[in-house]
């Protein structure tokens, strides 16, 4: 996937485990987003309730199959084996996990994205070779409850404004009330958990995010 690419596919981005979705079956969930338009998937399985082994690997195999069913990327967080296990086409580390070099190294061929909360996260990642950037906690987020401090659309200008060109995708907090200026500010697109994964209707929630980046 060219750069280009990687950039639209950033465009619409779920963010996603079964504790984001409420009582609500996850693959139900993930059918209705991809309905409704998400550029890309990532499978979160963290925080309270979240599935572990078998339960886990099984849920990551059928959301897994459903991305390929709609040529949806599918993109891991934080684990590396179970990125290999599920053939992900990608996987999304944090700062504090392995540089992305050595992390593409062993997972060759696949897209590695990386966290970064400022300029010097953003150059210190681009310089390991991250395919793409999540920048954020752009709002206050109820999802991430180790998330760092809130620093708005402000940080992706400045880390524009830095020079850095890397595919780049706002994440925490956004809905659709405050989800343009995340695309004003310069990212490529927006990451979403809850706004989607939490809405009665997550296929009309991503239809309407659609609508509000692509103004
Ligand atoms: C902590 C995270 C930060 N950014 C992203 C993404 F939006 F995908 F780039 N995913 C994460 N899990």
């Amino acid at each position: 996937m060219n750069s280009q690419q990687l950039r639209d596919a950033l465009r619409l981005y779920l963010v996603m485990g079964s504790p984001n979705c409420g009582r609500a079956d996850p693959y139900a969930v993930l059918e209705a987003a991809i309905a409704g338009g998400i550029t890309m998937f990532q499978f979160r399985e963290k925080g309270s309730g979240a599935l572990e082994g078998p339960a886990k690997r099984e849920l990551g195999a059928r959301l897994r199959r459903l991305c390929a069913q709609h040529k949806v990327p599918f993109i891991v967080n934080d684990e590396e084996g179970l990125a290999l296990e599920l053939e992900a086409d990608g996987i999304h580390i944090g700062q504090e996990d392995a540089p992305a070099a050595a992390v593409r190294q062993r997972l060759k061929n696949m897209i590695v994205g990386v966290s970064a909360h400022d300029p010097e996260e953003a150059q210190a990642a681009l310089a390991e070779g991250a395919d793409y950037l999540g920048v954020g906690p752009q709002y206050a987020t109820r999802t991430k409850l180790d998330a760092r401090e809130v620093r708005g659309p402000a940080m992706i200008e400045r880390i524009r404004q830095g020079g850095i060109r890397l595919p780049l995708v706002g994440i925490g907090g956004i809905d659709a009330t405050n989800a343009a200026p995340v695309i004003q500010a310069g990212a490529d697109g927006i990451a979403v958990v809850s706004a989607i994964a939490a809405a009665g209707s997550p296929r009309e929630a991503a239809e309407k995010l659609w609508r509000i980046i692509n103004r």
